[in-house]
């Protein structure tokens, strides 16, 4: 130990020796180039090579420092544990603190099998030359180390440009989302933005979210395949957007749902108020000033515009603002689907048109209450993708408003109470939205909710089945006065007005077809 001592003296004096020799010899002036010369010996005998990523450059802020940090912040979290040392900042609109590198510190990466290490360097900036620009007082920046063998052609350009994908996902993780409106009605902002926007705070996700977990397993996995599928988008020559419809009784979680999708992708969302949208062309220079990574979504389509007919683009959002359209004049300019009315065709285009590729990697999602209402031309695929149900609450969905509000798994229920509840939930047809309410009001005595929910579940249940023998009773005596009224010989057209009435009673079958939720 002794001896280590000593040789460690020995070091040190031998070192100031050269530092005091370096700047006697050498007159200050030279000393730069001299060290430039003992780097430049030092290099040729290394077996690496070096990277200077610098914070300023020139006098414009390099952004490959701003994603290098960014990148580096995921590893240095994951190192956290074991390092001493690390820089924490929190950036404009995030509520996210991100781990970064301190000063003077270094951590290895590996890419493709190639390892490397980044220290970040931060040395006092000398000279403050003049600049139009304020220059920090720190010079910093990242030096990437790698090792000579491993500097194949295209491995550093690979490497950074992973850096930088990398960057913008945790850049849009870390960020607040963005709900923007066209609220001022097509009057610009002072940047000439037609959207308002705010920070976007919506707690729900897909796990809150009470609905089947396979119909939810799917919607998902289908979001995940979209945000994913850039290739596949590419070469299939398809543009790379998705349409999403969600209709069912009010309450049942359609808003929900959207923004469950933001939050699990991400994603900004653009939420186009049709009724303040006065022209197709307004329509069109709204999608131009969208982002991607984006989800627009048309709330209530059938409230916004009279979508029933593409080629009656006689009635347009004005005419739904001043109430019904009485007959139109053919030819009139302001009713006949041109430019100067915003028109379903005009909505159209803009969902599957040309223009609706101007950006990419963007979901539109429409929601309804009645989806009989909507145009079928609105509907196919391509514009609609997937058609997803919201339904009455089911027992699984029960079950997850349970977790979410009494925070107890099925399991905490009695089972008495529990086949009670899956018994009648069906039948009830409550939504989402009444359970959620009875459990909120009851949150501090589970027993109390589960019991008052299941009485409010058997009385609805036999209302509507009280409501449903009524109806049945209306038709049969409907039948019976019309079969009266019907001469004998017209007894065959009686028949078939019978068949009519099946046909408006179909919704039954409607509602078998929507069992599975996603069409
Ligand atoms: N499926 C659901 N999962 C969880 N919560 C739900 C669900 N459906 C409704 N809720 C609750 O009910 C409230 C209303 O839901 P939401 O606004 O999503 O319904 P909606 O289908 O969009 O209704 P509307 O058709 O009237 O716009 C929400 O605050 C939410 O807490
Ligand atoms: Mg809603």
């Amino acid at each position: 130990m002794k001896e280590l001592w000593t040789t460690m003296a020995s070091l040190m004096g031998v070192l100031a020796f050269a530092q005091t020799l370096l700047h006697t010899v050498i007159p200050p002036e030279l000393r730069f180039a001299v060290l430039k010369l003992f780097q430049r010996l030092f290099n040729c005998f290394s077996s690496y090579c070096y990277y200077e990523i610098t914070e300023i450059d020139g006098v414009n802020t390099n952004e490959l420092y701003n994603a290098v940090q960014l990148y580096l912040s995921s590893s240095a979290s994951a190192a956290g544990a074991t390092s001493d040392r690390l820089s924490l900042t929190r950036g404009l609109n995030s509520s996210v603190i991100t781990f970064g590198l301190a000063n003077n510190d270094r951590l290895s990466d590996v890419f493709n099998g190639v390892s490397v290490v980044w220290e970040h360097i931060v040395t006092p900036r000398q000279s403050q030359t003049f600049s139009w620009r304020p220059l920090p007082e720190e010079k910093r920046g990242f030096t990437l180390r790698i090792n000579r063998r491993d500097k194949q052609p295209g491995v550093l350009e690979n490497y950074l440009d992973f850096i930088t994908q990398k960057a913008d996902e945790i850049k849009r993780k870390n960020q607040d989302r963005l709900l923007y409106t066209n609220s001022r009605g097509g009057c610009l902002d002072s940047r000439g933005h037609p959207w308002e926007s705010v920070p976007f705070k919506h707690p729900s996700t897909f796990e809150t979210l009470a609905m089947d977990p396979v119909k939810k397993a799917e919607i998902m996995s289908d979001l995940r395949d979209f945000a994913d599928g850039q290739a596949f988008y590419k070469r299939t020559g398809r543009a790379w957007k998705r349409g999403y419809l969600l209709y069912g009784p009010p309450g049942t979680g359609k808003s929900s749902m959207i923004a469950a999708m933001a939050n699990y992708l991400g994603y900004d969302i653009y939420d186009l108020e049709l009724t303040e949208v006065n022209t197709n062309s307004e329509l069109r220079k709204l999608l131009m000033k969208t982002s991607s990574k984006s989800i627009i979504v048309i709330e209530d389509i059938d409230c916004s515009i009279n979508l029933t007919n593409r080629n009656k683009n006689n009635t347009n959002v004005s005419d739904m603002r001043s109430g019904p359209s009485g007959p139109v004049a053919p030819g009139d300019p302001e009713h006949n689907g041109s430019n100067n009315s915003m028109t379903l065709s005009g909505l159209l285009n803009f969902t599957d048109g040309l223009w609706s590729c101007c950006g990419s990697e963007r979901i539109f999602v429409f929601t309804t209450n009645h989806i009989e209402k909507l145009d079928p031309a609105l509907l196919r695929s391509g514009r609609m993708d997937m058609h997803i149900f919201m339904s009455y609450c089911s027992f699984p969905s029960l079950k997850i408003l349970l977790k979410n509000y009494l925070g107890c798994d099925a399991d905490d229920i009695g089972k008495e109470v529990l086949g009670d509840l899956a018994a009648v939930i069906d039948e009830a047809e409550m939504t989402p939205a009444d359970v959620s309410e009875v459990l909120i009001k009851n949150r501090r005595d589970n027993d109390r909710a589960v019991k008052e929910l299941l009485a409010l579940l058997k009385k609805k249940m036999v209302d509507r089945r009280l409501r449903t023998v009524g109806e049945m009773e209306e038709v049969a005596e409907e039948e019976e006065k019309r079969a009266l009224d019907s001469p004998k010989e017209v007894g065959g057209a009686a028949t078939g007005g019978g068949g009519d009435d099946v046909e408006v009673d179909y919704k039954i079958g409607g509602e078998d077809e929507e069992d599975n939720g996603i069409i």
